[in-house]
């Protein structure tokens, strides 16, 4: 049987090292992304670089570049993998060039894109995906991932298939709702390290920004609780004894989460990446998801809602926090209900 066909719309990070491990397993891969990242990958290829292998490296050569969605057509899955607010649009550009039958696959953060997907694209089939681990782009025309993990998705055989044989550890999931919500809460944390400016491991290793991760962490389980959302465990702990960890002594937290804090000292949050790149964050996609959602249940999100103040502060002119500053600003909100 000839191997399936794959298109990546958004090729930055998460699009890169997906499409790239694919790209060096033999899979045709349709890389699909603006015209400047376009630009660096046709003049340098494409190295994929952990702490832990030996870089992968694709010449140029190798890769098949494109700049409009039109090039997705013939794909036989779709790997989208814009920023959330890119979503709508994307799935329009797709609309017009996607057989029926094509597979699209949301590997994005945030809980609505496979339904944006699924709402521009009938006839398809969209899937939930999910990333649990860290990529940076530490280099033009690198992308890093950071710290160990599996991807997942909706079940699909042919596309856990060729994940596994492009050695990306994969895992199909009948419980991407509950998956979506559990990664959230991990990405409540973006914020957070992106305003410290440090990263992910440095940030995490120190109590003050962890506490402030443990605050967001707390209203969005008050808010689940009242939507009757129940997050997957997606780590070695359970989401509701996550922010009690979180709040540990640093020696303690070190050696209780040793086997989940496998980052390497590149991983930085992909919130952090967009500051330092001047673009427009996912704020609204992950604190705003837990304001809206706690709102929707008669209850208040202050210290997420600042954060999301803070964070769109920040994509206007970048500045950074200390942990005991970032606390006392989030226990400031929480006390007086403000944003
Ligand atoms: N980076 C990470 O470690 C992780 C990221 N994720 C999630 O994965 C998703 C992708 O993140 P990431 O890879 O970091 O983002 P990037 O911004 O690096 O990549 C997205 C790329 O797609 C481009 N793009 C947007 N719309 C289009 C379009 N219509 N046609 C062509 N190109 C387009 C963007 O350009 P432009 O900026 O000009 O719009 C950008 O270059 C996000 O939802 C993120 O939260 C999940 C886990 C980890
Ligand atoms: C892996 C994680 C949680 C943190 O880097 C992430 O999803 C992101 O950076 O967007």
């Amino acid at each position: 049987m000839s191997k399936p066909r794959f298109a990546v719309l958004g090729a930055g990070t998460i699009g890169c090292h997906l499409g790239g491990h694919l790209a060096a397993a033999g899979y045709e891969v349709t890389f699909i992304g603006r015209p400047a990242a376009m630009d660096v990958l046709r003049e340098r290829g494409l190295t994929l670089s952990t702490s832990v292998r030996p870089p992968v490296r694709l010449t140029p050569d190798r890769l098949t570049l494109a700049t409009g969605a039109e090039a997705a057509a013939g794909a036989d899955y779709v790997l989208v993998t814009v920023k959330s607010a890119g979503t709508g649009a994307a799935a329009g550009e797709l609309a017009p060039h996607l057989a029926p039958g094509t597979v699209v696959v949301s590997f994005q953060n945030g809980l609505h894109n496979p339904a944006t997907l699924r709402a521009a694209l009938p006839g398809r089939t969209v899937l939930a995906g999910m990333v649990p681990y860290n990529v940076v782009r530490s280099e033009l025309g690198t992308v890093h991932q950071g710290m160990p993990g599996r991807l997942m998705t909706e079940p699909d055989d042919g596309l856990v298939a060729a994940f596994r044989e492009a050695r990306l550890a994969i895992e199909a999931r009948t419980d991407m709702p509950g998956v979506q919500h559990g990664k959230l809460l991990l990405n409540l944390n973006n914020a957070v390290n992106a305003l410290s400016g440090l990263p992910l491991a440095d940030q995490l290793g120190r109590r003050a920004y962890r506490r402030c991760l443990a605050l967001c962490q707390r209203e969005a389980l008050a808010a689940y609780r009242a939507a009757g959302v129940a997050p997957a465990r997606l780590g070695p702990t359970a989401p509701g004894v996550t922010p009690y960890l979180l709040g540990l002594p640093d020696a303690v937290f070190r050696r209780v989460a040793a086997a989940s804090l496998r980052i390497d000292a590149h991983a930085r949050s992909s919130m952090w990446e967009d500051l330092r790149r001047g673009r427009p964050t996912e704020i609204d996609s992950l604190q705003g998801e837990i304001v809206g959602l706690a709102e929707a249940h008669g209850l208040s999100a202050p210290v997420n809602a600042r954060l999301v103040t803070l964070v769109h502060e920040a994509e206007r002119g970048p500045r950074t926090w200390s942990g005991p500053e970032l606390y006392a600003e989030l226990r400031a909100a929480r006390r007086h209900g403000r944003s």
